[in-house]
């Protein structure tokens, strides 16, 4: 079960990104996507592989979200694809086979098109609806994440919305990894907010 954190500098309350991201970390959090929507290329580089570096002794794998140039420039992990980025086929032939790949499905469609491809996860984008991204289809809610894990074969990350009141619930639903961004980088301890989420995880993960 994967604790899936989504960086976003601006939720971080003006405190530093790589200081949230090693206590979110240290607090539980098993993989990271760095998520820059305005940086150029070459700070996103740099920005990558100084998270890279922050990662590699904890072991947690580094994504890198929408762009497969600068998961190949800093050697990330793999990459997040939405609907609307890189097809998945061009995808497959740029990326050496051992890399994660994640995609967002938003409807039906796209969960029953994600059937034809080796994908690490498929993101249920978004189970609810969320201030962090509001460029959104309809949230697929409990149900949709039910109808969803009865019609793929990937192991399911929900995202939006995710904290700590609906956690357990979303795993009991068919979610085998959560997706955050604000309950942790915009925690007062994303530690201890992370550290929580992760006792929430093992504890369901028990029965
Ligand atoms: C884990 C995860 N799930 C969904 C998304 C959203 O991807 P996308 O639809 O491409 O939107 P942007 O994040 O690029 O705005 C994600 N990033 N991560
Ligand atoms: C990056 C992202 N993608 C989404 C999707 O629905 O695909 S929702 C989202 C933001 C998630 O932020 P929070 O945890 O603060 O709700
Ligand atoms: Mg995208």
């Amino acid at each position: 079960m994967q604790l899936y954190l989504v960086t976003d500098e601006n939720a971080c309350l003006g405190r530093d990104l790589f200081w949230v991201v090693e206590e979110a970390v240290k607090g539980g959090v098993t993989m990271v996507q760095l998520r820059e929507k305005s940086l150029g290329t070459r700070a996103f580089i740099d920005r990558a592989k100084k998270m890279k570096d922050i990662l590699l002794p904890y072991n947690v794998p580094l994504i890198i979200n929408d762009r497969v140039d600068i998961a190949l420039a800093s050697d990330a992990d793999g990459v997040h694809v939405g609907q609307s980025d890189m097809p998945y086929e061009m995808l497959k032939d740029l990326l050496p086979p051992e890399k994660i790949i994640g995609l967002s499905a938003e409807t039906k469609e796209d969960v029953l098109e994600a059937e034809n491809w080796d994908l690490t996860y498929l993101a249920v984008s978004p189970l609810f609806s969320t201030p962090s991204k509001t460029d959104t289809l309809r949230p697929w809610g409990m149900d949709g994440l039910k109808w969803v894990k009865a019609n793929s074969k990937h192991p399911l990350v929900v995202i939006g919305g995710l904290n700590e009141t609906n956690t357990a619930e979303a795993i009991s639903n068919g979610a085998e990894g959560i997706a955050i961004i604000s309950a942790i980088c915009s925690a007062i301890s994303p530690f201890e907010a992370a550290r929580y989420l992760k006792f929430l995880i093992n504890k369901i993960e028990k029965i």
